[in-house]
C-alpha cells in the first residue's frame, strides 16, 4: 500500500496537508475520516492515531500524526520545491519560528468561530456574546501581529517564497471567513498575501480544498450537516468548555 493520508477538510491542519500534496502532484489515497459522524472516535481510526485527531499519515508501517510534521517529512520524501521547506538553514528556521508563532496564537484561536457559530448549536449550545467577542479581540491581535512580525514588507510569511507556513497560516485564517468573520476587512496587506497565494496554488485546487468549508454555513441553513453522533458529544462539550 502506497502512502494514505486520513482527512477531513472541514479542519484546518488537514486541508493544509491537503493542498500541499495535491500541489506537489504527490500521489496519497485519501482515507476520508468524517469528524461529524464521529469517525474520530471509531475503532478503526484510533488504530491509526490513538489521539483520535486528524490528519494522520500512513506510508507502509509508518505512521504519523501532527500536520508540520507530516508535511515536513512528505516535503523531505517527495521531490518538492525547496522554497516550501528550504535547506538554507536560516531559510528553515523562520518557518519554524512561524509555526512555533502559530500554535501558541492562531491554533485554538481562528478555529473558535466554527464552534460557536455552527458546531455548537448542532447539540444545542449557544454561546455567549461575550466569549464570541473575546475571542473576536484574539484573532484582532493575532493578525496585527501576523501582519507587523511576519508579513512585514514581504511577499509571503517568511520571505519572498510560499512555504510550509504559509499553508498552514491561509487554512487557519480561512476557517473564521467560512462563518462570516471576513478577517481580511480592511487589512490590504494580508488581503494581497491571500490573493498571491492563492494565485500560486491555482484557483482550482483552492475551490477543491475549501469549498467544503467555504459553503459550511449553507450546509447548516440546509440542515445538511449530519447531527454529530452521539459519541462525538463528550468530545464536542470539552471542546466547548475549553473556549475562554
Ligand atoms: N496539532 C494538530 C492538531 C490536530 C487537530 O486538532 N485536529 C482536529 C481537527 S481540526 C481534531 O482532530 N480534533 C479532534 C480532537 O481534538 O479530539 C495538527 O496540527 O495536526
Amino acid at each position: 500500500m502506497g502512502l494514505e493520508l486520513y482527512l477531513d477538510l472541514v479542519s484546518q491542519p488537514c486541508r493544509a496537508v491537503y493542498i500541499f500534496a495535491k500541489k506537489n502532484g504527490i500521489p496519497f489515497e485519501l482515507r476520508p475520516v468524517d469528524i461529524f459522524r464521529g469517525q474520530l472516535v471509531s475503532k478503526d481510526f484510533s488504530q491509526i492515531n490513538n489521539l483520535c485527531k486528524v490528519p494522520a499519515l500512513k506510508d507502509g508501517d509508518f505512521i504519523l500524526s501532527e500536520s508540520t510534521a507530516i508535511l515536513i517529512y512528505l516535503s523531505s520524501k517527495y521531490p518538492t520545491a525547496d522554497h516550501w521547506y528550504p535547506s538554507n538553514l536560516q531559510a528553515r528556521a523562520r518557518i519554524h519560528e512561524y509555526l512555533g508563532w502559530h500554535a501558541d496564537c492562531v491554533r485554538g484561536t481562528f478555529g473558535v468561530p466554527l464552534w460557536t457559530q455552527v458546531l455548537a448549536p448542532l447539540i444545542g449550545v449557544h454561546l455567549p456574546e461575550e466569549k464570541v467577542q473575546r475571542n473576536r479581540a484574539a484573532m484582532d491581535r493575532a493578525l496585527q501581529e501576523l501582519e507587523d512580525k511576519f508579513l512585514r514588507d514581504q511577499a509571503f510569511l517568511t520571505g519572498q517564497h510560499v512555504t510550509l507556513a504559509d499553508l498552514m497560516a491561509l487554512e487557519e485564517l480561512i476557517q473564521p471567513v467560512a462563518v462570516g468573520f471576513d478577517l481580511f476587512e480592511g487589512r490590504p496587506k494580508l488581503t494581497a498575501w491571500r490573493e498571491r497565494l492563492e494565485a500560486f496554488l491555482g484557483m482550482d485546487l483552492c475551490q477543491e480544498t475549501h469549498g467544503l468549508i467555504l459553503n459550511i454555513l449553507e450546509q447548516a441553513a440546509n440542515k445538511k450537516i449530519p447531527d454529530p453522533a452521539p459519541e462525538v458529544y463528550p468530545y464536542m462539550l470539552l471542546r466547548i468548555s475549553r473556549i475562554p
